[in-house]
């Protein structure tokens, strides 16, 4: 994907907009800012969620703030609808570029079988719903949970069929400052 079309996104999810009964979210898609609206109707199912999010500006730490409940209760809401977008304009695939980033320490917090989150080279996983259909058993990933669990991941020799279950479980990446050499699987 282009930094263009990135750049969209980012901008995308900075200027995402919650309302009462529906999610607008408008997208600049090319540098030279051609814009595209797109509208998601949601019903009335955040009824907490009335808050009024704008940030102005595509930087990274703008972005990561902005998307801060991104994964979280009613943010789980948004996360679905800027995927929806981000599907709807450019195709399943490229959402795992388009995520938040994450400390370790933020990422440490989700160690318990109601949120269960852990990191493999480098991206982050939320595999709560997962944890009881994991085939090697629902202990062995909590064990994990809040920590890197790359090492053990790719040590156990997991199938290919098991490395491309990750993308469904990504919600980000970790923080630039806070990444760990990455691990090839052969
Ligand atoms: C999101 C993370 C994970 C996914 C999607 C995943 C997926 C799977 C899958 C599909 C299998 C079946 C065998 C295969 O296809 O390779 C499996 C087995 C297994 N997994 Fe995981 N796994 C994950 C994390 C982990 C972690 C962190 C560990 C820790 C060591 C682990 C340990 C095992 C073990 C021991 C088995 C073997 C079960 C057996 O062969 O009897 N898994 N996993």
């Amino acid at each position: 994907m282009s930094s263009a079309m990135k750049k969209g996104i980012c901008w995308a999810l900075a200027t995402l907009q919650v309302t009462h009964d529906d999610i607008e979210c408008e997208t600049a898609l090319t540098d030279d800012q051609a814009q595209k609206s797109v509208h998601l109707p949601l019903g009335n199912k955040h009824n907490h969620n009335h808050q009024h999010q704008q940030k102005n500006t595509s930087k990274g730490e703008t972005f990561s703030s902005a998307t801060s409940s991104f994964n979280q209760g009613s943010g789980s809401l948004i996360k679905d609808a800027v995927h929806s977008v981000v599907d709807t304009l450019f195709g399943r695939e490229d959402r795992e570029n388009v995520q938040p980033r994450y400390s370790r320490q933020d990422i440490s917090d989700h160690c318990s079988p109601d949120s269960c989150w852990l990191v493999i080279n480098n991206r982050v996983y939320d595999v709560t719903r997962f944890l009881r259909m994991h085939p090697g058993g629902e202990d062995i990933i909590l064990e994990y949970g809040g920590h890197d669990a790359t090492t053990a991941f790719i040590d156990k020799g997991h199938s290919s069929d098991a490395f491309d279950m990750l993308a469904e479980y990504c919600i980000g990446e970790v923080l630039e400052e806070d990444r760990y050499p990455e691990m090839n699987h052969t």
